[in-house]
């Protein structure tokens, strides 16, 4: 066992439950399910859009490129299109706000105002973070860093994975315990080789041995990455309908990480990044269950839109979490027959996927119409859940794909109204039954 295992296991593992970082969890706990590992499971009977889960993260990093962004006070508007507070990570669209600030010693961070400023100085944009991001930016194009905004976005990772070290010990810790590691890889990811050597040739130098115990090392920098890359929560730019949406921000949160995946979750996850700037805690994450969920039963999100297909969602779980999907809509669509659903070969591969979608949907779509009828269905184990599902908890607006959690209750009333994670739109359950969603 390597010496980061062998820390991650005296750290993590208690009497067969993990301990979690921060307020202890109320109404759900932390258990170990064979071939699942951690997850997170009901404690009491929930109900209906009640949140389980309340996390604030442990280290947030940009999914920008790395460029040189315009000065404070830049009057034109385009400049700041789609730019984020490099603490908040609210959206800065108001160039001309007095407040705007950069830091006084790099090109490399905006901030909305002088107090996210001052937060990351002494956090997230340490003297180290500022070094170390202005040096990967003005990499020699040799080492071809600009051409490839992935390893920028791990290289963003690993500065402040190596910062959460040096400023919050604890919290590197809660990082090394996560799931993820490069043991069961004979070599360390090309990934890992390339940006470990970026990082020390040109970043300044990391204590050998900060307080962590932790030297900087190859196996370290690969084990962060498997980490990040099974546990980061995206924080996603504003919904658009005409615009494909992307990821503004990445999140570990120490809580929310344990949930594993069902491709018909019964929770899912809320963010409200740009709320009212007065908001703190704009970065939680916040998780509710969509429906009534017994006590002792696993809740789960899905790790993607609700509506792909079978073989790209098998193909994502496996290439990007490194498990099989058995979930029980997996088992279901395991018998359908992409390649007979193929249709015209002159259609580019995504308008393929957008029919194989809309047919997979007319298809649950067909099955929930003879569903409704029975609103029993949703606690029936049998093919229906899956077509109800779709009615039930899949936002219909355009381009959206989000999951409907109603809001939550008030006392033992259930609230009518569901809330789309992805538009926040509110939508009411007679009009989804209707088919006929009153958009708010
Ligand atoms: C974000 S972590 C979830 C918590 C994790 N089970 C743990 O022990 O820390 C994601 C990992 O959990 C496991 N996992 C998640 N959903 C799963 C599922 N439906 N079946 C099997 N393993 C799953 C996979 O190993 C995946 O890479």
């Amino acid at each position: 066992m390597s010496t980061v295992m062998a820390r991650e296991d005296r750290l993590l593992r208690h009497g067969g439950e993990a301990k979690i970082r921060g307020a202890p969890l109320l109404v759900v706990r932390i258990a170990e399910i064979e071939g699942r590992g951690r997850a997170v499971v009901a404690s009491e009977p929930l109900r209906a859009g009640q949140i389980v889960i309340r996390d604030s993260p442990i280290l947030l990093y940009s999914a920008l490129p790395l460029t040189i962004l315009p000065p404070p006070h830049q009057p034109q508007q385009q400049h700041y299109h789609n730019l984020y507070c490099s603490n908040c990570f609210r959206i800065l669209q108001k160039p001309s706000i007095p407040t705007l600030v950069s830091c006084s010693s790099c090109s490399s961070a905006l901030f909305c105002g002088s107090n996210c400023r001052s937060v990351a100085l002494s956090s997230s944009h340490t003297p180290w973070v500022c070094q170390a991001l202005t040096r990967l930016r003005d990499c020699p194009s040799p080492l071809q860093l600009h051409h490839h905004r992935d390893r920028q976005v791990q290289a963003r990772f690993l500065v402040a994975a190596y910062n959460l070290a040096l400023v919050s010990p604890s919290d590197f810790q809660t990082l090394l315990s996560l799931q993820g590691d490069c043991s069961s890889t004979a070599q360390p990811e090309e990934a890992a080789l390339f940006l470990h050597f970026l990082i020390s040739s040109l970043c300044p130098p990391l204590p050998s041995q900060n307080s962590t115990g932790f030297g900087f090392s190859l196996e370290l920098t690969a084990s962060l990455l498997a980490k990040d890359k099974l546990n980061a929560f995206g924080l996603m730019e504003p919904f658009s309908e005409d615009t494909q949406r992307s990821v503004r921000a990445y999140g570990i949160y120490p809580k929310a990480c344990f949930f594993n995946h069902d491709c018909l979750p019964n929770a899912c996850r809320f963010d409200y990044v740009d709320a009212d700037s007065a908001t703190q805690h704009n970065t939680d994450i916040i998780v509710r269950v969509i429906h009534d969920v017994p006590q002792g039963r696993e809740i789960c999100l899905s790790y993607f839109p609700v509506n792909l297909k079978y073989s790209d969602r098998q193909r994502r779980l496996r290439d990007d979490y490194g498990f099989t999907c058995q979930c029980d809509r997996c088992k279901v669509e395991a018998n359908w027959s992409d390649e007979e659903d193929l249709g015209d070969d002159s259609n580019s591969d995504e308008e393929k996927d957008e029919e194989l979608m809309d047919e997979d949907l007319d298809e649950h779509m067909d099955m929930a119409d003879s569903a409704t009828e029975d609103c029993s269905v949703v606690n029936r184990d049998d093919d229906f859940p899956h077509a109800y599902f779709f009615l039930r908890y899949m936002c219909n607006g355009n381009n959206c794909w989000g999951t409907l959690a109603p809001l939550p209750p008030s006392g033992v009333t259930p609230s009518s109204a569901m809330e789309c994670n992805v538009c926040g739109n509110l939508k009411y359950y007679k009009e989804l039954m209707d088919g006929d969603a009153l958009h708010q």
